[in-house]
């Protein structure tokens, strides 16, 4: 039986409708729930998610404001800005897009950020929090997974989650939060032997490898549920995940497609998480 596809446009859309009510209190309390995010250099497909970004909060009624800066700025320079809006009240959410020019520490700027104010989740604190299940701010893309798993009532428990991906940013955590809902859980990277074994084995199968269309098909069980986070530019400018979706949708129970799959969900969480730090962060002690 083919797929049903689950649809991570409409459901981000849903969500995020549903969040213009937070929203809506919060700014009659007098907090206007803000996001800014910094972006250095100019790669357009950075700009492309930045625009997505912005178009997103405004339609929530967060506000939003994109920082730019040369690749050329120093290490130095980014910290103090970060440090600037780490101070500033009006701000509850900071996002520096990654990847960053090789002169700058990637490490040393994620830790530089308030984590009260770390909406992507990438701190050392709030990875910590997630790993012993305390209330923090969670990765955009592995909390926009599970969501779209609960949203379609997927079953987890019990279930062989295969994740093919150990990132800090999707891979590693996409796998603690599947744990976290009593799935078994797999890890596959580039030298795992014998990947297809993995792959066929998965009841629930996370491919976020970048590698266009590796998955097919004949690499999935028959009712697998498939998340496909690669996000891979084709040539013509139109993007394609790590999963060949055609023969995929033929066996599997549920799979997401690329575009208009996990991506609008990554930026649905990340505007879930602003609202979250826009009412307090009382949650960490702060
Ligand atoms: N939809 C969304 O919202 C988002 C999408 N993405 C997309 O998801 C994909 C992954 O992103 P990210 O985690 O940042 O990528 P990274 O490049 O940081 O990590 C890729 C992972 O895949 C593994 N890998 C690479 N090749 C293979 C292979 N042939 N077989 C098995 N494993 C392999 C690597 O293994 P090793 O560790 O051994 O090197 C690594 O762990 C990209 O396409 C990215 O664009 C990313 C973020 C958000
Ligand atoms: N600090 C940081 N946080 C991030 O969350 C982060 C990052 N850096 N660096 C880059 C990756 C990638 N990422 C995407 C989010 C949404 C879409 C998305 O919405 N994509 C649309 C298509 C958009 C298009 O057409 O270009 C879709 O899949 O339907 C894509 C990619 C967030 N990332």
């Amino acid at each position: 039986m083919p797929a049903k596809t689950i649809n991570g446009k409409e459901l981000g859309q849903k969500l995020r409708e549903a969040m213009t009510g937070e929203v809506t209190q919060l700014r009659e309390e007098g907090i206007v729930p803000h996001l800014t995010v910094i972006i250095v250099g100019d790669n357009p497909a950075s700009k492309s998610y930045v625009n997505g970004k912005k178009k997103a909060s405004a339609q929530t009624g967060i506000s939003s404001d994109v920082i730019e800066m040369p690749a050329s700025v120093s290490q130095e320079e980014l910290l103090k800005k970060i440090e600037e809006l780490n101070n500033e009240k009006a701000v509850h959410g900071i996002l520096v897009q990654l990847p960053l020019p090789d002169h700058i520490n990637e490490q040393l700027v994620i830790e530089s950020i308030s984590p009260y104010k770390d909406v992507d989740g990438f701190h050392p604190v709030n990875i910590g929090k997630m790993m012993t299940g305390d209330d923090a701010f969670l990765p955009c893309t592995p909390y926009g997974i599970i969501t779209m798993l609960h949203s379609y009532n997927i079953p987890i428990a019990g279930k062989h989650a295969v994740v093919l991906g150990r990132s800090n940013i999707v891979g590693k955590p996409v796998g603690q939060l599947l744990l976290k809902e009593n799935a078994t859980v797999t890890y596959c990277h580039s030298k795992t032997e014998n990947l297809f074994e993995y792959t066929r084995s998965a009841d629930i199968l996370i491919a976020a490898i970048g590698k266009p269309n590796m998955i097919s098909g004949e690499h999935i069980k028959d009712g697998a549920v498939i998340i496909d986070v690669g996000i891979n530019r084709k040539e013509d400018g139109s993007l394609t995940g790590d999963v060949d979706f055609s023969s995929a949708a033929e066996k599997a129970a549920y799979i997401t497609p690329v575009p208009k799959g996990v991506g609008p969900m990554t930026i649905t969480m990340l505007l879930q998480n602003t609202i979250k730090a826009a009412k307090g962060l009382s949650h960490l002690g702060g």
